[in-house]
């Protein structure tokens, strides 16, 4: 190779493209004729080309007068010397020759758009005035574009966001160049052509990596799962351990290495090795279905475990542990319940609550008996039905009567109220039903009954069971026909009155001893409403003393006092005979007789405070072990006592019910110092 020849290049047009075209055919001949392969390069140039390739010599564009050295692969230097003497020639050429070239060049044109067409990268060259000259098939199916729009149209126009133009402006090239087509997304190369230092095009090569991208995305997504199974993992409380086909372990997390007293160092170990046999064994390990068991360990303690496959393809990849200390459990389960008891009650208190109309709101309390009989009550007021209110004296029958009938259709209309109690029995007849004008009564006017005066309201019978007998019959035929007659009077009146009746007395006592009729008892006891008695809803008493405080400073119009917790413990200790109306009377008699902005021990009846001395005391001479003390102990001891529990002398008055000074007198009388 080393002995090239060198020859210049004489023919003024130099090797264009239809002489490289003959020398190519020229070379190819005197290559066949001396069995070698011939090499041209220039002058000042490495790059040794193939003297038989029209692309390479059209690429060398070698000019006249330039020199290049011509090469063979053989010794025999004969091969080399004809072609060098070929080249320096004129190129003279006949009409024949001129075909066989031309077709020469087709052919190589030929070739070089196969070449573009098969592969499999998009290609796009342009000219040096930004017009699309080769669109291949993968630029075609890679934009979209066949390559008869494209060819022959400004890159631009055609597919803007490669931006080929630019190379073409600035003649610089890039190459992995992230671009995007429509959806997809390219890595161009690109670059100018040029030509004698002048930009004669751009290349532009590029390749569809959307799918990589999909799949990076894809990984990325995948990798983020994985890290947030893993925190998971991590952070619940029952153990997992994940064994593989193998039976090596390949994941613990934190539990289970508490809970199975293992440490992260089992990871790549065999699970039998690791693991006791009442865990798992090799049974259990090729299992196809999910199992479960409790194992008791030495401290007694129990664990629930479950053994679950780890299928994929339908084959078993390995299997999945957990361990759950059962104690744990338990206690969730106990909460759970807790929980759910207590969401059922708050939801029964709502729906009572939501269920109440406005007129059942101010009567205060929020203990199940009360609510119960509420509801009861409330559910009765969208009816006509007759009601029968069941209590003792001053637990609220009366309100509630009003709020049945305030809550009603007929609230609109009167809501009257008899008390069959207080009304002599021969004068009830007429306070109910009226009476005529005239000599037979001896009225001088005509009177309107309690039953007419409620014609399309309610009409309360308050103390029922107070009615005598003779009444009770005429009240009952009143329910039945709902008519009346006035006393003296001849017609009927038709009434259309809500009836409710309200009684403190065991009516099934008086049916049985036959002073309380059965068949009007069935009438009125349609719907029944038990009021509860104060003494068992203790739990109302401090909102029941707060409303009644607000009431009264309201009607008296002065501040609200507050109540201290002392006398507050007094109400509740209190039987309440009189229930609620008792309550209500206290709080005002003991606002009234309040000095100050607090309700104290000692602004209650002794009566109800008494009832806890009385206790306090019995406590104290049982504390003395059966010897009866004297008064001085007694109140030695009591002193004592109060002044341990509220360590001031205003907390023990108040307790006692006395002045403080008095207690502080009696401290130092009794020499009481350390509490
Ligand atoms: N739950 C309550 N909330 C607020 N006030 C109440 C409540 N219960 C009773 N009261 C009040 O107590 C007083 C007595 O109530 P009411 O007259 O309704 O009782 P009663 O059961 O009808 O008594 P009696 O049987 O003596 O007629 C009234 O001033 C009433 O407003």
């Amino acid at each position: 190779m080393d002995k090239g020849v060198k020859i210049t290049i004489n023919y003024d047009k130099g090797i264009h493209t239809r002489i490289a075209a003959m020398v190519v055919k020229r070379c190819q001949q005197i290559m066949d004729k001396y069995k070698c392969q011939l090499y041209i390069r220039r002058e000042k140039d490495d790059t040794v080309l193939p003297g038989n390739s029209l692309l390479a010599l059209i690429s060398m564009r070698i000019r006249q007068g330039e020199s290049i050295w011509v090469f063979s692969d053989s010794e025999d230097e004969d091969g080399v010397n004809d072609f060098a003497n070929f080249l320096k020639g004129s190129f003279t050429i006949n009409q024949s020759e001129i075909d066989e070239v031309d077709s020469l060049i087709q052919n190589n044109v030929l070739a070089s758009e196969k070449i573009f067409e098969s592969i499999a990268n998009g290609l796009i060259v342009l000219d040096e005035k930004n017009v699309i000259n080769v669109f291949n098939k993968a630029a075609e199916r890679i934009t979209g574009i066949s390559a008869k729009v494209a060819v022959g149209k400004k890159s631009n126009e055609i597919i803007a966001s490669l931006q080929l133009q630019e190379v073409i402006a600035t003649g610089i090239g890039q190459t992995g160049l992230k671009q995007k087509i429509g959806e997809k997304v390219v890595i161009t190369n690109r670059g100018p052509i040029i030509i004698d230092n002048k930009i004669m095009g751009a290349v532009a090569v590029f390749q569809d990596i959307s799918e990589i991208e999909k799949l990076s995305w894809e990984l990325n997504g995948v990798k983020e799962l994985k890290q947030k199974l893993e925190n998971i993992l991590e952070n619940v409380d029952d153990g997992i351990c994940m064994v593989d086909e193998k039976h090596v372990i390949t994941y613990l997390n934190r539990p289970f290495q508490r809970i199975m007293e293992v440490s992260n160092k089992s990871i790549g170990k065999n699970v039998f090795e690791v693991l006791p046999p009442d865990i798992i064994s090799v049974e259990s390990s090729h299992i196809s279905e999910q199992s479960s068991f409790i194992v008791k360990r030495d401290d007694g303690t129990e664990i629930m475990i479950n053994i679950s496959p780890v299928s994929l393809d339908e084959s078993i990849k390995g299997i999945i542990l957990l361990a759950k200390e059962l104690t744990q459990i338990e206690r969730l389960m106990d909460r759970v319940q807790e929980l759910s008891a207590k969401t059922i009650f708050l939801q029964e208190q709502l729906l009572k609550k939501q269920e109440l109309s406005k007129p059942f709101q101010n009567i205060i309390g929020r203990s199940g008996a009360l609510f119960d009989a509420l509801n009861i009550a409330s559910k009765a007021s969208e009816t006509n039905s007759t009601v029968l209110i069941r209590g003792e004296s001053g637990t609220g029958k009366e309100l509630v009567a009003k709020a049945i009938h305030y809550s009603s259709h007929r609230r609109n209309n009167p809501f009257v109220r008899v008390n069959c109690a207080a009304i002599p029995a021969n004068l009830l007849e007429s306070e109910l039903f009226g009476h005529e004008r005239g000599s037979f009564t001896g009225a001088i006017k005509q009177k309107l009954g309690k039953f007419e005066l409620a014609n399309g309201g309610t009409i309360f019978l308050d103390e029922i069971g107070d009615m005598d007998k003779s009444m009770q019959a005429k009240l009952l035929r009143i329910l039945q026909e709902k008519e009346i007659e006035r006393v003296g009077g001849l017609k009927t009146i038709t009434i259309d009155v809500r009836v409710i009746a309200a009684t403190n007395s065991p009516l099934e006592v008086m049916i049985e001893e036959g002073n309380f009729r059965q068949d009007l008892y069935y009438r009125l006891n349609v719907i029944p409403v038990m009021m509860p008695p104060l003494r068992h809803r203790k739990g109302d008493i401090p909102l029941l003393s707060q409303y009644f405080i607000q009431k009264v400073a309201t009607k008296n119009n002065y501040q609200p006092k507050e109540i201290t917790k002392s006398a507050l413990k007094c109400l509740e200790d209190y039987r309440w005979p009189g229930n609620v109306r008792e309550l209500e009377n206290i709080i005002e008699m003991s606002m009234t007789l309040s000095n100050d902005s607090m309700i104290k021990v000692s602004d209650l009846p002794q009566y109800i405070v008494g009832n806890k001395d009385n206790k306090e005391m019995l406590k104290v001479t049982s504390d003395m072990e059966g010897h009866i003390p004297t008064l001085e102990e007694v109140e030695r001891k009591l002193i004592e006592l109060s002044l341990q529990k509220y360590r001031s002398f205003r907390g023990a008055a108040e307790a006692l019910g006395i002045n403080h000074k008095t207690v502080a007198a009696k401290a130092r009388k009794y020499n009481i110092s350390s509490w």
